[in-house]
């Protein structure tokens, strides 16, 4: 398995080094952090995405603040800021600002949910790929891989034990528009690994689904509620209704730090960026001068269009 590590921390240096996610798949280029505020940047600017990956980084965010002698309240509220909707982020900051309260090393918390996270997709990956079959041809959205985790990933996670497993499977990674996760970091990430992908257009996921060319659908999540309402990237619902008509099983992988068993659906803050996402594509203007767009970067499949769960402990079943 090539181990694709996308988060770093540098002991020597103290500081965090990033694989710069908007420049793949042409270039793997690192972004170095040093203080707080570069990881609230790496955070803000998508170098650094992925609900476990935010969650990770922001951590040794609080960690660098701590080095630094910064103050730790404004850390903390500026790093909680730069993103609204995978609840990872919100988990690991809160999980700092408890051990920090307790007199205990930020950074040494900071390591400790790092490894976690590594552990924590491995079994998800361990306990998932007995539901994919051989032969199976399996379509994936945006990126839920090593490069949204610290290693392995969720969803992908799942794909390559199957695929180690001596599973024959096929990967359709639909490209994920607007920032285009899937074309760009799952395809990478899987013909890296040898992992045989296609990429497809956002809009032919229903034909191939009409046509029997889709055998199961595995998706992350950026938070899940207590009622298995799963928010991930725009788009997931799309997918969710096509296959709910199709009789196509639909997973989610995801850890329990993307639970969040306080908030219901209409407290939870779905993400807008910014038009230029949506108006240009690799920095040239592909909607004319003028013309609004809407840019949300989640929506929200209800639990009944979920066939199962994946995590680290158990597989969950919403409607059995
Ligand atoms: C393993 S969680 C990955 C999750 O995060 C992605 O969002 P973004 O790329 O905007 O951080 C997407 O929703 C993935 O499913």
């Amino acid at each position: 398995m090539k181990d694709l590590r996308p988060i770093i921390w540098d002991d020597e240096n103290n500081q965090l080094i990033l694989i710069d996610q908007r420049k793949l798949p042409h270039k793997l280029e690192y972004f170095t952090c040093k203080t707080y505020e570069d990881v609230a940047y790496t955070i803000k600017d998508m170098v650094v995405r992925g609900a476990p990956a935010i969650g990770v980084s922001a951590a040794y965010g609080m960690a660098l603040a701590e080095i630094h002698g910064a103050d730790i309240e404004k850390a903390y509220k500026t790093l909680k800021n730069t993103r609204p909707t995978a609840v990872n982020l919100f988990w690991a900051l809160n999980r700092i600002m408890d051990a920090y309260d307790k007199g205990k090393s930020i950074l040494e918390e900071a390591k400790k949910i790092h490894e976690e996270d590594i552990e924590t997709c491995r079994k998800i990956g361990e306990i998932g790929e007995k539901l994919i079959d051989d032969g199976d041809t399996i379509l994936t959205h945006c990126n839920a891989g090593a490069l949204a985790c610290s290693a392995y990933g969720t969803a992908l996670s799942v794909i390559r034990f199957a695929f180690y497993n001596n599973k024959k499977i096929q990967v359709i990674a639909d490209e994920t528009r607007p920032r285009l996760q899937g074309a760009k970091l799952t395809a990478f990430e899987l013909s890296y690994e040898g992992i045989p992908v296609k990429v497809i257009p956002d809009n032919m996921a229903g034909y191939l689904m009409s046509k029997g060319m889709i055998d199961k659908i595995i998706v992350g999540a950026d938070r899940i509620l207590s009622d298995y309402h799963v928010f991930n990237k725009i788009g997931t619902y799309s997918l969710a209704v096509l296959a709910k008509h199709h009789n196509v099983p639909f997973y989610v992988a995801a850890p329990y730090s993307t639970f969040d068993f306080e908030s219901g659906v209409e407290d939870v803050v779905v993400e807008e960026r910014g038009e230029e996402e949506v108006t240009y594509i690799d920095g040239v203007r592909i909607i004319p001068e003028g013309v609004g767009v809407y840019n949300y970067a989640f929506d929200c499949t209800p639990p009944e269009l979920v066939t199962a769960i994946i995590t680290e402990k158990d597989i969950i079943y919403p409607n059995e």
